[in-house]
């Protein structure tokens, strides 16, 4: 960790040989504390204030037993928790994940992540980020609403449109959304935006779905632009198949780029006469339906190729869009060989610390999931300011200012990321966050 310096060692060095250790929270406070310590230092009221002292320790984490039968009448437990981080800008604001995967740790550090990315987008949202040990694979729809409805029964006190304002996160859809808020409205005996990603019939806002991928691809296009060039014509790598990954993959075939790859854990679909939109729909019905995409149908000019992974690809442009720490060194380095001039990380966390200082030394120009992907929380925000107007917005208008949000957290990243001539866009992202959270933190007194 060749960026670290004096400053963060030291402030890392306690949670480093905390007999708890967690290494996804540990990694990510990491690589913000090598690029604010020095502006909390240089600042009196921000140092004096302990910000990020205060930011890495979340307001509060809410733990829960879920407790539910499955279709043969069996008790199930799960473990369940929300991670509220800090409220300081707005409420807390963050998705809901279910996978086998999750632990404390994993929430922790989304949660963390999610303080600073809600912050990018200029929107009155803290941070705060949940989930559950569940996996839904395998289980019937009537099993995930129970699930759903059995978690709320525990977490509804703690959700509402000014306090806590859950969303979507992996495999957590429209679907999950519906039955989440349902069982939140039932518990609480009113209605209100205390969940985004909703359906359109009860308040959620057009191209949420969208959001995350086209707003990936929104912001790239910024990187490009900077660069002197386009997506025209670019060869890009995608990993995953999910929401953010098939928004992703659809939104830069439209922009003219040629997208070789989507993928899942089995292995990755190659095109390599790029997807075309309906090769791209047929994977989403594909997930939707909860099925494989290993054998795709001919017409559609897609070859699965089991056990790997898109990233031994040459392109020009690499998407990580399906999970956290899914690209490590190896990886990193093949990329490099081959010539990627960038990455941006439509997942949180995709790379794992090998992987960024590959991507560092070589200069190529990485924009973190904090600023990439902030596009689908933003549009979060604006389904909370329709809920609150009590308005419907079209899809052009949401769009439109989706576009104009992400462009703004360009340029908001490239003003503080500037080092010797070349932009960091991960420095740019922490600092510019940072310095709107700390300035709340600073403003409303010791707490
Ligand atoms: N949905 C949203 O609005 C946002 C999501 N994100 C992040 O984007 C990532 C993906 O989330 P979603 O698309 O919403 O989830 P999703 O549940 O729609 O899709 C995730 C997909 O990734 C695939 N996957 C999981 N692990 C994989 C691996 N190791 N290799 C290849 N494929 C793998 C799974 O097959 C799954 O279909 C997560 O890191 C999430 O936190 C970030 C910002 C917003
Ligand atoms: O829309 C939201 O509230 C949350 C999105 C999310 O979980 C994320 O940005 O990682």
């Amino acid at each position: 960790m060749e960026r670290r310096d004096a400053l963060s060692e030291l402030f890392l060095s306690e949670l480093a040989t905390n007999p708890d250790f967690e290494p996804n929270f540990y990694n990510a406070l990491a690589e913000v504390a090598q690029d604010v310590l020095t502006i909390e230092k240089n600042d009196k009221a921000y140092a004096a204030a302990r910000v990020l002292a205060r930011l890495a320790v979340p307001d509060r984490i809410l733990s829960f037993r879920v407790t539910w039968a499955d279709d043969a009448g069996e008790v199930q437990v799960n473990q369940a928790w929300r991670v509220q981080t800090s409220n300081a800008i707005g409420p807390y604001k963050g998705g809901l994940r279910f996978h086998p995967s999750v632990t404390q740790d994993t929430l922790k550090f989304l949660g963390f992540e999610q303080c600073f990315k809600n912050a990018l987008t200029g929107l009155p949202m803290g941070g705060a980020k949940g989930g559950a040990d569940f996996n839904p694979r395998g289980r019937s729809r009537q099993e995930i609403m129970r699930f759903c409805q059995a978690l709320m029964a525990q977490m509804a006190p703690f959700i509402g449109p000014d306090q806590d304002v859950p969303a979507g996160d992996i495999n957590v859809g429209t679907r999950e959304v519906g039955w989440l808020f349902g069982a939140w409205r039932q518990r609480r005996g009113m209605f209100g935006g205390a969940f985004t990603g909703k359906g359109l019939s009860f308040g959620g806002s057009k191209m949420r779905v969208e959001a995350t991928g086209f707003g990936v691809v929104y912001f790239v296009a910024c990187m490009l632009a900077e660069m002197g060039t386009s997506l025209e014509g670019k060869r890009v790598l995608v990993s995953g198949k999910g929401n953010v990954a098939t928004h992703a993959a659809q939104k830069a075939v439209e922009e003219g780029a040629k997208v070789l790859t989507l993928s899942d854990t089995g292995g990755t679909l190659l095109a390599e006469e790029g997807l075309t939109l309906d090769a791209i729909a047929w994977v989403q019905a594909r997930k939707d339906a909860g099925e494989d995409i290993a054998a795709p149908p001919a017409e559609l000019g897609l070859r699965y190729l089991e056990g790997q992974t898109p990233w031994h690809i040459p392109a020009d442009i690499a998407l990580p869009c399906a999970t956290q720490n899914e690209l490590d060194q190896s990886a990193a380095e093949i990329l490099r060989d081959n010539g990627l001039m960038l990455l941006a990380e439509g997942a949180n966390m995709p790379l794992t610390p090998g992987a960024s200082r590959v991507m560092r030394l070589a200069g190529i120009a990485v924009a973190p999931g904090k600023a990439a992907n902030a596009g689908g929380v933003a549009v979060s925000g604006l389904e909370m300011t329709q809920n609150a107007q009590r308005l419907t917005w079209s899809a052009a208008r949401v769009d439109e200012t989706l576009r104009d949000i992400m462009e703004r957290i360009h340029r908001a990243v490239v003003a503080e990321g500037r080092v010797d001539g070349r932009i960091d866009y991960g420095r740019g992202a922490n600092i510019a966050a940072y310095r709107k959270l700390a300035d709340a933190i600073t403003a409303q007194g010791v707490l």
